[in-house]
């Protein structure tokens, strides 16, 4: 996640003599990006730091990481379901620290990244990490943490989803007869075009939705099926609520 979101920072001009990587596997990240497999000494005055290993990975760099921070290291994390509470404890000297849940799509800048942060990090600090994501995609400023796991299970999962629908798509597509190929394009095509369209749209998707049924038609046949015991509501409801709780327990430690 976090190569995406520097492969798109890159993209938009970041001077890479201005990142360090620090990565076990010592692996080369983009061309003029430092890679470095240990802690340095001291970090340069004013270091943005940016989490994005595993969340249960957390105790064990925060004991290298931490002495090095100073009180003018500014602190970002993406790791899923670890509130700031636990963020501040791993990392006592630092006062500006945000919480973000970023989405694959950053890198081509299409992504949504949920940003939290609590009263001890400055509005200074805020405005800044807000306005490093800008050229991701959609920042977002989630005024209250408690809904954080049900942001990640919305737009930091989300992607996963909606592959996994437009992968639905295109196999409901063959199983009805369509070569695998033709559907796969076409089902892909539908799904952009269908989004793009719902962006510029004034009317809500689901209005959208009802717009394609001509009365009688093959549409309405089709919705009604998804619209049975608001079958795919409820679907989408369980998908997001699991993921969302799988965020608490991870939250708990587990
Ligand atoms: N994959 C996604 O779409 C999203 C992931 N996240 C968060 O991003 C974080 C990483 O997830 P992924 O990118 O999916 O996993 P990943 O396995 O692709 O990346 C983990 C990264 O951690 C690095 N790493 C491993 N051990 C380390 C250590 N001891 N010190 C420093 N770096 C170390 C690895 O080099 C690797 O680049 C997680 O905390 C996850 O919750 C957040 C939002 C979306
Ligand atoms: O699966 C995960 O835990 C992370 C959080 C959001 C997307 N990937």
């Amino acid at each position: 996640m976090a190569g995406q979101m520097l492969a798109r920072w890159l993209a938009c001009g970041l001077d890479p003599a201005r990142v360090t990587v620090l990565r076990p596997s010592g692996r080369a990240v983009a061309d003029g990006v430092r890679v470095v497999t240990d802690y340095p000494a001291s970090l340069p005055a004013g270091s943005t730091v940016l989490l994005g290993m595993k969340p249960y990975q957390l105790a064990d760099v925060a004991a290298s990481l931490a002495p090095i921070c100073a009180a003018d290291t500014r602190l970002v994390s993406i790791l899923a379901g670890t509130p700031i509470a636990d963020l501040r404890r791993h990392f006592p000297m630092v006062s500006d620290i945000v919480r973000a849940i970023p989405n694959l799509p950053v890198g081509i800048g299409g992504g949504v990244i949920a940003l939290c942060a609590d009263q001890a990090t400055s509005a200074t600090a805020y405005d800044a990490v807000d306005a490093l994501m800008a050229p991701l995609g959609l920042a977002e400023r989630i005024l209250d943490e408690g809904q954080f796991n049900e942001v990640t299970a919305l737009s930091g999962c989300g992607p996963a989803f909606l592959f996994r629908f437009i992968d639905a798509f295109a196999r409901a597509g063959e199983a009805i007869g369509l070569p695998t190929e033709q559907a796969a394009r076409m089902a892909l095509a539908t799904v952009c075009g269908s989004a793009d369209m719902a962006k510029q749209a004034a009317d809500s998707p689901g209005v959208l939705a009802d717009r394609v049924a001509s009365p009688g038609g093959m549409t309405r046949q089709g919705l009604n099926v998804l619209d049975a015991d608001d079958r795919l509501l409820k679907l989408m409801i369980d998908t997001l609520a699991a993921a969302r709780d799988r965020g608490e327990d991870m939250a708990r430690g587990g």
